[in-house]
């Protein structure tokens, strides 16, 4: 028997395959089924131009065949085979891909299943085995031949005896390391596991013996187990299949087979793209929040499938961080796979993939808005925070795209309402779209500074969340209307009370003194324009708010950006004269109506009082 020799070439390049070019050594099992689906491939392709052959579905298959006792794992299957010249081309060869050069001959372009191109993916066998045998019998030929290689010392090439056409390729396993056991690999659920992974659509049937265990027929409960052969894989990749022929039970099985989660979809999208860019892809939005889509530890990102092979669980780079939500596979025929077809490097065919599934999901969200409200009022509960975030983040590049996704709970429709309809609502004289924030609802329905504005008539929009305020702030506006804080110091109302305030003038000496009172905790003492039956509020000039203030200052690198504020006063309440009478009267009496105020202000916010004993002493002054 003659033994030759890998060139030096090679040699280096098997070492350096077989330890890094992967990062998870299960995959030499993804890339021996992909050759043989390959083969079979070519026998169908084959069967087109000779007439002497002919193609039964039926007769081809992958088999997959565990050896415990002789520790081998062998593939079988019916592939075209190969002949003696094949077997030293192809796997002589590092780098040489017989299946590229099929496609090139036989000028198979589009809609192609053929899956190798870079003539590597077999030598991922040497990272589970230390021997490789391959018998093959080529559809050309009578004699079949035996390759066989340890990996590192060159190949042998022997007659022997087959009589299908077909390849059988047998792996001794490695022995088992401290760290490893490649023993794992004759285990009938890891095997199973891993086709399912990554060769679930594998078009052809992947055959395994099963241990199945059945009642006995005289006694119920005492079971025999048996071996049956049976097919692993799914087959159909339910992508390729027409929308017509799948009902909604179909993509919830899909949804569920695949633990893209532990709910229900709430939506699916399925998209056939065939321009620019051909791809398949099926996306879900699930119907509640992950436990951890809010940590670090969720990781976004779709499976991406190159042909019906899976090449990557989560492709980050398919879906944007405001739809991180969205769960589901890709599968394209057009992506420039890197050798290991594990990392794109910024594809040019992916970036254009994201993009268009991103206005997929978008027009799909903005569809279920207008017409399944109470949907879209699911989704939104789930995963609005995210998109607002969406708005926030990235110095509001993305602000345009989600707007119209945006919905706030009103106080006039007491649900969630979009801008849109918010802004189509408005009335004539209304130049702003008015918000209020607050810990909740209730607390903010219970606001001294809603009350004017709501009861001239304006919808206020109410904001419970964070990141709300933080949102609109990027957003400025929407239809060209303002978003101003009903605690803003320029809400512009039809202000009967305007000119009223300003024809106060003799409170200014009383403000200054309550001014020097809370010296360095408010900015500016003022008559309020917008109080109604409550005696005093708590305003905020300039661009950071009291709410913006406790989210900042509830944050790991609190800046200590503090909101700028503005006691209000009701004149028109019964304490303003209290306060008049002490500033004529009792100075005392007056540093302690301030005080309580300014505490009372702080309350009615949610923000923390200075100094809790001291306003208790205060009350009981009071009181005495
Ligand atoms: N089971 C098989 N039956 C017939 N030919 C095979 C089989 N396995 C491998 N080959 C031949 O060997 C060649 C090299 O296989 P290898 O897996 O290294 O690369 P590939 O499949 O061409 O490309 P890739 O690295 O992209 O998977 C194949 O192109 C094919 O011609």
């Amino acid at each position: 028997m003659e033994k030759k020799q890998f060139q030096a070439e090679s040699k280096r390049l098997l070492e350096m395959m077989v330890n890094s070019i992967y990062s998870q050594k299960e995959i030499f099992l993804r890339e021996l089924i992909s050759n043989a689906s390959d083969a079979i491939d070519k026998m169908y392709y084959r069967s087109l131009t000779d007439d002497s052959l002919e193609f039964e579905q039926e007769k081809y298959a992958v088999f997959i065949e565990a050896n415990k006792d002789a520790r081998t794992l062998t593939l079988k299957d019916t592939g075209i085979g190969m002949t003696k010249a094949e077997l030293e081309a192809n796997l002589g060869t590092i780098a040489k891909s017989g299946s590229l050069a099929f496609k090139k001959e036989n000028e198979i372009k589009d809609g192609h299943d053929i899956i190798g191109q870079f003539g590597v993916g077999f030598y991922a066998a040497f990272m589970v085995a230390d021997k490789v045998s391959v018998l093959s019998r080529s559809v050309d030929s009578e004699e079949a031949f035996r390759w066989e290689s340890d990996g590192t010392d060159g190949y042998t090439i022997e007659p022997a005896e087959k009589n299908e056409v077909g390849t059988e390729i047998t792996l001794h396993l490695k022995e088992n390391g401290d760290e490893e056991s490649f023993d794992d690999y004759l285990e009938e659920y890891r095997l199973k596991q891993i086709i399912k992974k990554y060769s679930d659509f594998i078009r052809y049937p992947i055959k395994m013996n099963v241990t199945v265990s059945k009642p006995n027929e005289e006694n119920e409960d005492e079971y025999t187990e048996f071996q049956e052969e049976q097919t692993i894989n799914s087959m159909v990749p339910i992508w390729r299949k027409n929308k017509s022929e799948l009902t909604d039970d179909d993509y919830e099985q899909f949804y569920q087979d695949k633990r893209y989660g532990f709910d229900k979809p709430l939506e699916h999208i399925h998209v056939a793209v065939d321009g620019a860019v051909r791809y398949n892809a099926i996306l879900f939005i699930p119907e509640s929040t992950p436990f951890d889509y809010y940590s670090k530890e969720f990781e976004k990102g779709l499976e991406l499938y190159a042909n019906g092979v899976l090449i990557m669980e989560k492709s980050a780079e398919l879906v944007p961080d405001y739809f991180s939500f969205v769960k589901g596979m890709v599968d394209s025929e057009d992506l420039s796979l890197n050798i290991s077809r594990e990392m794109l490097q910024h594809d040019r065919q992916l970036q254009l993939i994201a993009k268009n599934i991103k206005s997929k999901i978008k027009s799909q969200l903005k569809t279920m808005m207008k017409k399944e409200p109470e949907k879209y009022e699911t989704f939104y509960k789930a995963f609005g925070r995210q998109l607002k975030f969406g708005v926030y983040n990235d110095f509001g590049a993305n602000k345009d795209d989600l707007q119209d996704l945006l919905m706030f709970y009103s106080s006039t429709e007491k649900k969630l309402v979009s801008l849109t309809d918010y802004v189509s609502r408005m009335k004539e004289d209304q130049t702003q779209i008015y918000y209020a924030t607050g810990e909740s609802i209730d607390r903010i329905a219970k606001l001294p500074q809603t009350e004017m504005v709501a009861e001239q008539g304006y919808e206020i929009l109410y904001f419970t969340e964070d990141v709300d305020e933080f949102a609109i702030k990027m957003l400025r506006s929407y239809s060209e209307k303002e978003f101003t804080s009903v605690s803003s110091s320029d809400l512009k109302l039809n202000d009967e009370n305007k000119e009223e305030e300003e024809t106060q003038p003799e409170h200014t000496e009383m403000f200054t003194k309550m001014k020097e009172i809370l010296s360095g905790k408010v900015k500016d003492v003022r008559a309020s324009k917008r109080l109604k039956t409550h005696p005093v509020f708590l305003a905020a000039d300039g661009e950071i708010t009291l709410e913006m203030e406790k989210v900042l200052q509830a944050m790991p690198d609190n800046q200590h950006v503090k909101a700028e504020k503005v006691l209000e006063l009701n004149s028109n309440h019964e304490v303003f004269k209290s306060l008049q009478h002490a500033f004529d009267t009792d100075e005392e009496k007056l540093s302690l109506y301030t005080n309580l105020l300014y505490s009372q202000a702080l309350l009615i916010e949610g923000l923390p009082l200075e100094d809790p004993v001291e306003f208790t002493k205060d009350m009981c002054k009071v009181m005495i």
